[in-house]
């Protein structure tokens, strides 16, 4: 076969590899998008700021984060550090399309994503609707893995997510996953207000994280797990079982592998429409990396590799890992209740 190159379409080619992805966009630009950060444009609030909905001059839509209280960080390195989130591109990773810094204001935008996120289909206001089928669930499962994974493994400099969880998993018009939200402890100064927050989300929390704080790749792999059974099985990351204890995905979904009951586990909404190896291969994968030890636990790009086996002898290598055999020590899940009420009962 023969390959043709215009020498125009080459130097054009060049040029747009050259031209930044990214822009600086001034306050009023930003005022005129949102209405003026309009109460009806808010699509929510997280711990770094409010986010709202907003359409450019071209008719493009944006997400608008305003930080709040920025501390008394140089400008510069506000500047700085988008400017190195937004060099970081993944076909999976929400990016980012400007700045804006003037005045007491520091803002990021983003592309609009129109079907919000994750946790609006599993547990919010598109819950009823049922929009996410097994297709849909299994591409989500796989693309995050590989977001992540890139985060970790190919981004420069690599990146620790630290928030994994639903609400930062969005959704583009195909449904196709973008990871948003990371590298945020770079920009937000640590006053430990940050973290307290994080007490949301403790079921997602990995427990060498609960104790000292810290974030890191493997307790990304933690809490990637902890999504991935939430993914499949439309549950929370805890939930209440009875006034005083509430009780981890893990813990409900490993007895229940003990005993091969997958039909169990799987989301009830999709109404038995499921293929089951696939299903069996995210909820093993997904108790693999939430296991208590971290150096148990896979590497990101590991997951992805598990989450993509085709064969049968690897899959059986998978399934008889002692972790679901039920006669291991139970380390996966053993007081992680207690970890959760303690954390409760600590704030
Ligand atoms: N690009 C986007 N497109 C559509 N909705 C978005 C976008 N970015 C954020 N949102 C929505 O705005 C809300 C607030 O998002 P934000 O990231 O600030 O907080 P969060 O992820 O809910 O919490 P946290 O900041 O603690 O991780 C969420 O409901 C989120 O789904």
């Amino acid at each position: 076969m023969l390959i043709w190159f215009d020498v125009t379409t080459l130097h054009r080619q060049k040029k747009v590899k050259t031209e930044p992805s990214w822009r600086i966009f001034s306050l009023k630009e930003l005022h005129a998008a949102t209405n003026s950060f309009n109460y009806d444009n808010k699509l929510g609030e997280g711990r770094f700021g409010s986010v709202y909905w907003g359409q450019l001059w071209d008719g493009s839509q944006i997400a608008v984060k305003r930080l709040k209280a920025w501390s008394s960080r140089e400008e510069i390195d506000f500047a700085v550090e988008v400017e190195i989130l937004a060099r970081i591109r993944h076909k999976n990773l929400l990016s980012v399309r400007g700045y804006c810094a003037e005045g007491q204001e520091r803002l990021i935008v983003y592309d609009y994503m129109p079907n919000l996120s994750l946790v609006s289909h599993l547990h919010g206001q598109h819950s009823s609707e049922s929009l996410l089928d097994w297709t849909r669930r299994m591409n989500i499962a796989v693309s995050s893995a590989q977001a992540i994974a890139y985060l970790h493994h190919f981004a420069t400099p690599r990146i620790v997510h630290g928030d994994v969880r639903a609400s930062n998993v969005l959704l583009d018009s195909e449904f196709e996953a973008r990871v948003t939200d990371f590298g945020y402890d770079k920009l937000m100064p640590d006053d430990g207000a940050n973290k307290s927050t994080k007490g949301n989300n403790i079921g997602y929390l990995s427990p060498e994280c609960i104790e000292s704080g810290k974030e890191s790749d493997m307790g990304d792999v933690y809490s990637f797990g902890v999504l991935l059974l939430e993914l499949v099985t439309g549950k929370r990351p805890t939930e209440r079982v009875n006034l005083t204890t509430k009780r981890g995905i893990t813990e409900w979904v490993l007895p229940l592998v003990y005993e091969r009951k997958f039909g169990e586990i799987v989301d009830q909404r999709l109404n038995g429409k499921y293929v089951e190896e696939e299903l069996k291969r995210i909820v093993l994968v997904g108790l693999m990396c939430a296991q208590r030890e971290s150096e148990k636990r896979p590497t990101m790009s590991e997951v992805v590799e598990m989450l993509m086996i085709e064969s049968k002898e690897k899959m059986a290598q998978l399934e008889a890992n002692p972790l679901f055999n039920g006669n291991n020590d139970g380390e996966v899940i053993d007081e992680s209740s207690e970890i959760i009420s303690e954390v409760r009962d600590h704030q």
